[in-house]
């Protein structure tokens, strides 16, 4: 039986990669995302404005939903500052079991801490499971129908502060829009678009930055 494109992209990230160097796990995945498999990592064009906003924020502690294969989990996680944690979640076993190489490849593993299992159930347990208090920054990247309830979530169980940041990728293309109305009209937030391109392509794009008002 034949690979799948997750462990084909790990491949490429072992064999162009070098080891304990982030950026070159990043620079390897969008290679060959450019000129071998699409795949849907957040990419180089939104990961910047991800990299501007993880700088922006310097989070003591993240939250990112939606793994797939690392390279956002990299993207951020070569950013934190010291001490700093990582908290990403992952429904796929298969995309996970890939995600940990990733990240163990970049050196990160360190930082971050892939939990496998549906965000609805896991987000409840941060707290009593994982000893969060608040996360600074929540990067929501993993399926658009789960983005809203998701939220609900996090007001609910009181992780988020007076000062959070959301920032949600493919808010246009596959497109949240019950998210997006939520944020947008909610006096509880304060929300901004970032207008970019569907990774590695042309397509229109963007990432939603929210700042919860507590
Ligand atoms: C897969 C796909 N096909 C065409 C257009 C967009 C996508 C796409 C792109 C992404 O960045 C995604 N991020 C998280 N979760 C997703 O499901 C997802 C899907
Ligand atoms: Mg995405």
């Amino acid at each position: 039986t034949g690979s799948t494109r997750p462990q084909r992209l790990l491949k490429a990230v072992q064999k162009n990669a070098s080891r304990g160097d982030p950026q070159s796990v990043i620079s390897a995945i969008d290679r060959f995302c450019h000129s071998s498999e699409w795949a849907m990592n957040v990419g180089d064009e939104k990961g910047v404005i991800l990299d501007s906003v993880v700088c922006e924020v310097s989070p003591g502690c993240a939250l990112e939903l939606g793994t797939y294969c690392g390279y956002s989990t990299v993207r951020i996680g070569r950013l934190l500052p010291p001490g700093a944690k990582l908290i990403t979640l992952e429904f796929n076993p298969d995309y996970a079991k890939v995600a940990r190489q990733v990240i163990d490849f970049a050196g990160l593993q360190e930082k971050v801490l892939l939990v496998e299992g549906p965000s609805g159930d896991l987000i409840p347990k941060m707290k009593e499971q994982y000893g969060i208090t608040t996360f600074d920054l929540v990067f929501l990247d993993h399926w658009k129908d789960r983005y809203l309830p998701d939220t609900k979530l996090l007001e609910e169980c009181g992780l988020l502060r007076k000062g959070s940041i959301l920032l949600a990728d493919n808010v246009i293309c596959p497109g949240t829009p019950d998210y997006l109305a939520y944020v947008r009209s909610s006096p509880r937030y304060e929300s901004k678009y970032f207008k970019s391109h569907l990774e590695y392509t042309k397509v229109e794009d963007g990432l939603e930055k929210s700042i919860f008002l507590g």
